[in-house]
């Protein structure tokens, strides 16, 4: 079988750990059945020996998979990387969606996204990557008593992302260290009505209020500080016509969010200032992951 999932960006801004939507760029897996074990990565972390060793991804599906069946059947796994490790795209929950679903297929056992969700979210805690992973679009989550609820609304077509994708890689969990352990009331408003009010401008695709709904003062400008040309690159975003642009989940990378017509204009001006970094356009994703052969 052969899966593809998406690389997704969280936050976008004030919706930390709860909001989020889906790119298409893809990782591709390749299960079959073999004798013996073996793994083979080409793309993003080809050259890490470690993946070859110590996969998550391989570590999931078996986990899922003896889980389902019982066996300790062993298979091969061919990974197609394209999401960048540790740059805010969601690689990790490409990896845990893509084990968890692919379990499923080869344990021949027909499984609910919701129910796929509700696995994902025991192996990373907040749903704002894992939930457009599974469902593709623009999705707005929460956890109540260990299961997700989300919302989904169909991202348009006139829509396309402007990703600028430095060279560092942030961690995520080393990311969530810099932040808080407590905000103080002004802040958590300032972020609950922002928040609410971007949901509100993508379903009802009020995109002239995406700029002023996706501003935060709970986790970007601490996290911006690590690279501090991410600053100029939301202004020169924003002044050359991105809808929104906001720190990419925990960074490094940065979001914008722009109308179709837009997009070269953004990234041409994103790449003459930051010749250092990847200036990438990106249409969305309204799939989610994708078993695209059995
Ligand atoms: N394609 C992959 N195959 C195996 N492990 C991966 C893959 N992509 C990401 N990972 C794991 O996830 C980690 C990155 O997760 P994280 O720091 O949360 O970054 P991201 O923002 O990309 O999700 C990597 O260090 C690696 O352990
Ligand atoms: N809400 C999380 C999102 C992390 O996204 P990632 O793509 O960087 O893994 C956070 O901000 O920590």
């Amino acid at each position: 079988m052969k899966i593809k999932i998406p690389a997704t960006s969280a936050n976008l801004g004030p919706g930390f750990d709860c909001l989020g939507l889906a790119i298409a760029l893809y990782n591709e897996v390749c299960i079959k059945p073999s004798s013996y074990q073996s793994i083979s990565v080409k793309g993003e972390g080809e050259e890490n020996v470690k993946l070859k060793k110590n996969n998550i991804f391989v570590s999931i599906f078996y986990d899922i998979y003896q889980e389902l069946t019982g066996r300790k059947d062993s298979f091969r796994f061919e990974f197609y990387n394209n999401i960048p490790f540790s740059r805010g795209l969601g690689s990790s929950s490409a990896v845990i969606v893509g084990a968890i679903a692919s379990a499923y297929e080869m344990a021949g056992v027909k499984a609910s996204r919701e129910s796929i969700l509700n696995k994902a979210i025991l192996y990373e805690t907040h749903p704002d990557n894992i939930a457009p992973a599974v469902y593709g679009g623009f999705t707005s989550s929460i956890v109540e008593h260990g299961k997700v609820k989300t919302l989904r609304k169909e991202l348009s077509e006139k829509l396309k992302v402007v990703m600028v994708i430095p060279d560092r890689p942030m961690s995520t969990a080393q990311s969530r260290t810099l932040l808080p352990k407590s905000y103080l009331m002004k802040n958590t408003v300032y972020n609950l009505s922002r928040a609410s009010l971007l949901t509100a401008a993508f379903f009802s695709e009020n995109w002239e209020f995406l700029k002023v709904a996706s501003r935060d003062c709970m986790h970007e400008h601490r996290r911006m500080k690590q690279l501090k040309e991410l600053f100029e690159v939301r202004e020169i975003a924003l002044k050359n016509g991105a809808l929104m642009s906001t720190l990419s989940g925990s960074g490094s990378s940065f979001f914008s969010l722009v109308r179709a017509e837009d997009a070269q204009k953004v990234a041409i001006a994103l790449k003459n200032a930051f010749g250092m970094f990847r200036v990438e356009i990106f249409e969305l994703d309204n799939n989610g992951f994708e078993i695209v052969k059995s």
